[in-house]
């Protein structure tokens, strides 16, 4: 499975090809973005009046003395700039709308994607990243609608009437004014590299800093555990200067560059005033022409200068994009055909070899066998791959060779939420989510409170239940608010309501107390009754119940069969018993006294 494309910014400005896939995206909101497209040259056109008006203003009446044009002149600027102020609402607010829209419709695609991504492709992933695709990666793309796309071509129109409306008033003047453009273009081309090489550099930094963040909250008590505060404190430092440092970098060169566009903004009307004031003094350009000039050279300049800082906009906004739509490329979980697999529940691994990654096997040549009802229990080292048989039999790893068959069908032919409703799991760590009891034990919502409760109580997690309040007891992330044994009752009371015809239930009895070990064994008892069970099993007092055992050595089966079978032949599973008889016994002893 190939890993998501980094937080690196890899593309130059707008690639075409990723603007194509864009456009699709605007498409049901074409009417709001063809409006806000059709206002940008009105708003590019009052803008370019009201200089022409103080021409006139100047050169008709104020000059020549004449005080009655003044009014209706005064009165016709406000008229037009409150027109352009209503223009420039009515299309920012389109834009932005516009962009609004496709940012929820990005971010319910991407997180639906999520939702059917294959467990292997989170296995390559840092939580942080995948947070930051949803979040800054979608807020830059609504930039790149908002202040990128649209702004640019509304920036251009506007270059373009005023250089069109300079030359028509006065070649020459404009020529002088326009001279600056080349050496600014210059400038901003020499500063546009570096720039684009800190905005990499900012944003790659950004993301490791999420990543950093979203690990070190969630292993939390990991960090307290081994007092590593300070060293975290340390690394996150680390991290954070050298944010900072690209941060610097980044404001320094956008100051620069907005400075040297000032600078030769400053010179255009130096240069107007010098060549224009001559012309006034020698009759020929009017006073009005000379202002008119310097205005519109403060207009030219700004779309110029707005139209330059958007290269990094849409550099952002394109990196952004491509990591979005890496993330759409990346493959659904397979699904199998077959979507029905009548029979009691038999399971058979025939030959199965896995690896997780190649030329590291985890799993060789595993074979054994689940009648309908029996009660297996998988046995061995810790990495053996107990965990991985799981896994296949779940669908959430495909075999490299070999079978894995549920009813005689190959699961990997099966559809995944059918194999699913067919195999149920609670595993080492059982997860709970934030919400009320009745929502986590009942996710399908399929039973009635009293199938409910009966269920809870077959299970003993009633006592649970009923100090969380009952059905509607609120559950915080992760079910934080319970004990370790208290999870794992509530895990298997949700997999005895869903009531699968398999079971696999992975032992997490390490960490219980003798009680709750007691109650938790109880549950899986009951949990186990009448299906066919796969149960990993660490401690082999609950391995002896079960109707078969496979001992796994190193991915390899090693050795099976029933209790007594084992303990006669005398190999890996006798001697793991006489362990941990030994263990008990020294226990008990110790507890004696
Ligand atoms: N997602 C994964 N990616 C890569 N390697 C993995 C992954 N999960 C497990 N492994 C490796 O596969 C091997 C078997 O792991 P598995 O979890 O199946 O062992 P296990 O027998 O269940 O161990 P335990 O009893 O400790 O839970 C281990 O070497 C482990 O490092």
């Amino acid at each position: 499975m190939r890993p998501i494309v980094g937080d690196e910014i890899k593309g130059r400005h707008l690639d075409s090809r990723i603007l194509k896939r864009f456009l699709p995206f605007v498409r049901p909101y074409r009417r709001l973005a063809v409006t806000s497209l059709v206002l940008l040259p009105f708003i590019s056109l009052v803008r370019i009046v009201p200089p022409l008006l103080i021409k006139k203003a100047i050169d008709e009446n104020i000059l020549p003395g004449d005080l009655t044009g003044l009014l209706p002149i005064a009165g016709l600027l406000i008229a037009i700039l409150c027109v352009e102020g209503l223009l420039v609402f009515g299309q920012s607010w389109c834009v932005q709308v516009v962009g609004q829209y496709i940012m929820a419709d990005l971010r319910r695609i991407s997180f639906a994607k999520l939702m059917r991504l294959p467990r292997s492709w989170y296995d390559w992933q840092p939580s942080g990243r995948i947070l930051t695709r949803l979040t800054s990666d979608i807020e830059h793309v609504g930039d790149l609608f908002g202040s990128g796309i649209v702004s640019a071509i509304g920036d251009v129109a506007t270059l373009v009437m005023i250089f069109i409306i300079m030359l028509t008033i006065n070649v020459p003047l404009s020529l002088v004014a326009f001279a600056v453009v080349p050496l600014m273009i210059a400038v901003i081309v020499s500063l546009r590299r570096p720039m684009r090489r800190v905005m990499r550099q900012l944003r790659a930094r950004q993301a490791t800093l999420n990543a950093f963040i979203s690990e070190r909250t969630s292993g939390i008590a990991e960090v307290q555990i081994f007092s590593q505060q300070q060293r975290c404190d340390d690394e996150f430092d680390t991290l954070q200067d050298s944010y900072r440092h690209s941060a610097l970098n980044w404001v320094t060169l956008e100051a620069l560059f907005y400075a040297s566009v000032h600078i030769f903004g400053s010179l255009a009307v130096a240069a107007i005033l010098w060549k224009g004031g001559g012309e006034v003094i020698q009759g020929a350009a009017t006073f009005g022409t000379l202002v008119a000039f310097i205005e519109y050279s403060r207009k030219f300049f700004m779309p110029l200068t707005d139209l330059a800082s958007k290269f990094s906009i849409l550099q952002t906004s394109n990196a952004s994009l491509e990591r979005i739509f890496d993330l759409l490329d990346q493959k659904d979980e397979p699904q199998g055909a077959i979507n029905e697999a009548p029979g009691n529940g038999r399971v058979e691994f025939d030959r199965v070899s896995f690896a997780y990654q190649t030329d590291e096997p985890v799993l060789q040549q595993v074979s054994f066998t689940l009648d309908a009802g029996q009660r297996v229990a998988l046995v061995g080292e810790t990495g053996s791959g107990k965990s991985t048989l799981t896994q296949l039999l779940l669908g959430f790893y495909a075999a490299d060779q070999g079978q894995v068959r549920l009813n005689g069908h190959d699961v990997t032919t099966m559809d995944k939420a059918v194999l699913r409703r067919m195999v149920g799991w609670v595993s080492q760590e059982p997860f709970l989510f934030s919400g009320n009891v009745r929502d986590n034990l009942d996710p399908q919502n399929e039973l009635d409170d009293s199938a409910l409760l009966d269920a809870i109580e077959a299970t003993g997690a009633g006592q649970v239940v009923e100090r969380l309040g009952g059905l509607g007891g609120t559950l915080v992330e992760h079910g934080k608010n319970l004990s370790s044994g208290e999870r794992q009752l509530l895990c298997l009371a949700r997999a005895q309501i869903l009531n699968p015809p398999v079971i696999i239930l992975d032992e997490a009895t390490s960490h219980l107390d003798g009680d709750s070990e007691e109650l938790v064994y109880a549950g899986m008892r009951t949990v186990a009754g009448g299906r066919t069970t796969l149960m990993i099993v660490h401690h082999l007092r609950l391995a002896a119940e079960a109707d078969h055992i496979v001992v796994l050595h190193q991915g390899q089966v090693c050795e099976q069969g029933t209790h007594k079978q084992l303990l006669a032949a005398d190999g890996r599973y006798a001697h793991l018993w006489r362990i941990q008889q030994l263990e008990a016994r020294s226990e008990y002893q110790q507890e004696q006294g």
